[in-house]
């Protein structure tokens, strides 16, 4: 094994994975830095969510190594990379998927109370993330009282309220309305970059790529070509990533 350069906090080399022998991933390899927010690009299918289940422990990779602050993931038990990605990761997803019955600061508090965070250090915390997310006034409510956008802002919320070290985000933003969607991913990644956050975001289109420091794209389990550099507005945006597989 070979230990990643110091200033990836997240680092992998040649991952393979396959679901039923049809490859998912064909040997990629990825670096990502402290505090950036780097996009995976990619049509459908490209591997976007296998990379960040890779990378976050969720998959073990059949070949390949995943490297989390110097130390390697992909040899860990299942009880250690749970407890890894409770303790260091965040996960956002293309859907909220809130607990129904819980109010909306009961669902951004959970991650910090399954770390053992006490009842109100937990409440003060998820009601902090959830008025900066500017869904304050949906603490009391539960999900079904709430729109799709706010539910998600919820969930974004909830990846955050613990302070991870990296958050995941799984196209986060797939299912809003046009309108809501720039103004959630813009709402993430300001939210990460103020509180040094890692990000790594699946981004199936430009408008949500344009959003990160840096850009690598995937195409049928691959890393794909050199990724054009957008003019980047008011310091945001996107570099342009020489890649190779
Ligand atoms: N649970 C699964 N079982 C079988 N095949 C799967 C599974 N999940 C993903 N795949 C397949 O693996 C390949 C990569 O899928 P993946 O979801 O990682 O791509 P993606 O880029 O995230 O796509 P999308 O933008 O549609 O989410 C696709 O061919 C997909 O059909």
């Amino acid at each position: 094994m070979v230990a990643p350069p110091d200033n990836d906090v997240l680092w992998a080399r040649g991952l393979h994975y396959s679901y039923d022998g049809s490859p998912a991933l064909a040997g990629v390899s990825i670096g990502v830095r402290e505090g950036e927010v780097l996009a995976v690009t990619g049509p459908r299918g490209a591997g976007k969510t296998t990379l960040l289940k890779c990378l976050s422990g969720q998959l073990v990779p059949e070949a390949g190594e995943v490297w989390f602050n110097s130390a390697p993931v992909h040899t860990l038990s299942r009880a250690a990379r749970e407890r890894l990605r409770r303790e260091r990761f965040g996960w956002i997803d293309s859907a909220p998927h809130l607990v129904p019955e819980l109010t909306g600061w009961e669902n951004a508090a959970l991650p910090l109370l399954a770390r053992g965070t006490g009842h109100r250090a937990a409440r003060q915390a998820a009601a902090e993330w959830l008025e900066r997310l500017d869904v304050g006034d949906c603490a009391r409510k539960r999900p079904g009282a709430l729109t799709r956008a706010q539910c998600q802002r919820i969930a974004i919320a909830r990846a955050l309220a613990c302070e991870p070290t990296v958050v995941l985000a799984d196209d986060p933003a797939a299912p809003l309305h046009s309108n809501d969607r720039a103004q959630v991913l813009r709402t993430l990644t300001t939210a990460a970059r103020s509180h040094q956050i890692t990000v790594v975001l699946a981004a199936p289109d430009d408008e949500t790529a344009a959003l990160a420091d840096r850009a690598v794209g995937l195409a049928d389990g691959r890393r794909s070509g050199a990724i054009p550099a957008p003019d980047a507005p008011d310091g945001e945006g996107r570099a342009a990533c020489s890649v190779s597989a």
